[in-house]
């Protein structure tokens, strides 16, 4: 199985759980997982990995900043392997159209402006942790969860996450890696297999060639050498013939 990089940036920790969580499942079936807090992966790390997950929260109607950069800064490598990316919103949360078209138009954004494609796609609902908030957020969200999840009580932690979705988005991505392995392994074996006949055919012909090379032109020599021509018979052997 494939290695897996699952890079990640988080807030309040929701993201961080999540990515824990779709680490765990892609182990589970076999790949080897390393995790990674986004701002932590040095340069050129993508290349080493097989197939890349990238998770973010989406903060003020948009992914982290350093989520967007290293998107950016690894394109080329992303495109590449397979690849996925989830988000986490409050939006995913709430049972309403609006809500659903904003968070899928949060994923377009962040595609149409870094041009990275990713195979997969998972968006999440998060959670809303009053006692992590500072207060103006504490109070935005209460404002906005009155008239939408009605979770109000700003003394404790509200968690959306419904985890049968991830495990099904992390099991959809482990499949689609072994898959991609799967595919290359046998293009690259077939390669392999055809490269040996063809060899051995390439040799044959050349064999073949210098045979002929050896049998036509050494016996068309020998022709040259061991029988005149006709016209050459006639003539006589002593003096130019119209003297
Ligand atoms: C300051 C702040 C701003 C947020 N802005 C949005 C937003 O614009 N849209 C949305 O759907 N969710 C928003 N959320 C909700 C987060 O996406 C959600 O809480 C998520 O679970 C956070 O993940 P994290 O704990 O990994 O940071 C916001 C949360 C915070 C704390």
């Amino acid at each position: 199985m494939g290695s897996v990089l699952v890079a990640y940036a988080s807030t309040h920790g929701q993201t961080e759980t999540v990515a824990e969580y779709i680490a765990t499942v892609l182990a589970d079936r076999g790949h080897d997982v390393t995790m990674k807090r986004i701002t932590t992966v040095p340069d050129k790390t993508v290349d080493d990995f097989d197939a890349v997950l990238v998770g973010s929260p989406v903060i003020d109607r948009a992914h982290l900043p350093a989520v967007v950069a290293f998107v950016e800064r690894n394109r080329e490598a992303l495109a590449t392997r397979p690849t996925a990316f989830f988000q986490l919103s409050f939006a995913a949360a709430l049972p309403f159209e609006w809500a659903r078209d904003g968070d899928r138009a949060w994923v377009s954004d962040l595609v149409s402006c870094t041009g990275w494609q990713p195979d997969r796609v998972g968006r999440f609902a998060g959670a809303v942790t009053y006692p992590e908030y500072d207060r103006v957020t504490r109070l935005v969200f209460k404002l906005v969860s009155l008239v939408t999840t009605g979770d109000t009580d700003t003394t404790r932690a509200y968690e959306y996450t419904d985890w049968n979705d991830v495990e099904a988005f992390a099991t959809g991505f482990a499949a689609f890696v072994a898959q991609q392995e799967d595919l290359e392994r046998v293009s690259t074996g077939t390669a392999r297999g055809f490269a040996r006949p063809a060899a051995t055919i390439a040799f044959l012909l050349g064999l073949s060639g210098l045979a002929y090379w050896l049998v036509v032109t050494r016996s068309a020599g020998d022709r040259s050498d061991r029988y005149e021509s006709p016209t050459r018979a006639l003539q006589p052997d002593h003096g130019p013939a119209d003297q």
